[in-house]
């Protein structure tokens, strides 16, 4: 077995190597699979460690995994630090440590952050396309950073939406945002202009308190995708949608069991898909304070073993699972070694 040293493959490397997040659509759709098989389905992924540096209102997370369909084991060492003026640092940074499974030697040190970035679209991208309304016209993304970047991309590209609306806590953000997508983006003032009628909703924001309220959410009945708001005793009328905050809710934001994105009455009244309950249950501050029941994992309904329900308001909480890196790197090692 060589003894070659590792390579060291950087974010331009990896952005050339791994172009597209929907490149990760089959690797990902498996490794979820498999992680909500249990044992049977060979992924080892224990809870990530997450350490404190508390003084710098920042944290380090260790993201270990091994997936045997991939035959591919990894680690994530991701820092993020809540919101800070005065520097000019990414809020998230990250490397993914590769190592060949048979003997433990180390390959290739990548950069964590694109992974980072498309993985997770791409994670949010699959659990849209089952839980979504058909039709889906309007995509509403709240957040202006690096991950609303990577989900408008993965969405615009896989998704035929005909509106892409965008609402971030500073406005200049996310009209520099808009400006530099290259695809026509209507920036809202407010959350509630942002989210009214739309189908798609993403969060993508360090937001440690809710942004997004579930009082917004017209009483009424989604039928096929479509809202019907009673507007007299008996009479429902098709589309009467002027507040709806979205059939279908990917939030991504919030890791931390005392953060919030979504108010309690959202993630109640909601059908909860999450991608790891172990995780949802230790990480998710709109998980654990709402007291909202976890309908399945991602990966149970890929299997088909648990409903998609696309007919309900969804709630799909991402906190992010190492095995979606362990995927990712392996693809981009793979490239790598091909010479690609
Ligand atoms: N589920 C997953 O797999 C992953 C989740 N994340 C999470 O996604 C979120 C976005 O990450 P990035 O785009 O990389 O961060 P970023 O720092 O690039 O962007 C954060 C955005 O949130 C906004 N923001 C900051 N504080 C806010 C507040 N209090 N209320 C509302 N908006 C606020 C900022 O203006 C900015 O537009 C974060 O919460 C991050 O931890 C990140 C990576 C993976
Ligand atoms: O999965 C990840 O990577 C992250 N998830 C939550 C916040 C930090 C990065």
């Amino acid at each position: 077995m060589s003894s070659a040293p590792p390579v060291f493959i950087s974010a331009a490397d990896v952005e050339r190597l791994l172009p597209r997040a929907s490149l990760l659509l089959p690797g990902l759709e498996a490794a979820l699979s498999n992680f909500s098989a249990g044992p049977a389905g060979g992924v080892e992924q224990p809870l990530r460690a997450v350490l404190r540096v508390r003084p710098y209102r920042g944290f380090l997370g260790v993201m270990p995994a091994y997936s045997a369909a991939d035959d591919a084991l990894s680690t994530k060492l991701v820092t993020f630090y809540e919101p800070r003026g005065d520097s000019a640092a990414p809020s998230h940074q990250a490397t993914v440590l590769l190592f060949d499974p048979r003997c433990g030697a180390l390959r290739a040190v990548l950069d964590g952050a694109v992974i980072t970035a498309k993985r997770t679209a791409a994670v949010s991208a699959i659990a849209t396309k089952l839980l979504m309304p058909r039709p889906a016209a309007v995509l509403c993304i709240l957040g202006a950073g690096v991950q609303a970047r990577s989900h408008y991309e993965a969405f615009t590209e896989l998704f035929d939406f005909t509106e892409v609306r965008l609402w971030n806590r500073t406005e200049q953000r996310a009209l520099q945002l808009a400006s530099s997508v290259g695809g026509a983006v209507r920036v809202c003032g407010t959350v509630r202009d942002a989210v009214c009628g739309a189908d798609v909703i993403v969060t993508v924001t360090m937001a440690t308190a809710p942004i997004l309220f579930g009082e917004w959410v017209k009483p009424g009945a989604h039928i096929n995708g479509k809202l019907l708001t009673e507007t007299a005793p008996g009479l429902l009328m098709e589309n009467m949608r002027p507040l709806v905050a979205g059939d279908a809710v990917q939030s991504v934001g919030a890791s931390r069991p005392d953060w919030r994105e979504l108010d309690d009455a959202l993630m109640k009244s909601s059908v909860l898909v999450v991608d790891s309950r172990e995780a949802a249950l230790a990480e998710s501050g709109d998980v654990i304070l709402s007291g909202a029941e976890i309908f399945a994992e991602l990966g149970e309904l890929l299997k088909g073993t648990k409903p998609a329900q696309p007919e309900k308001t969804t709630v799909f909480k991402s906190l992010g699972m190492a095995v979606e890196d362990t995927v990712a790197a392996k693809f981009v090692y793979d490239a790598w070694s091909a010479g690609n």
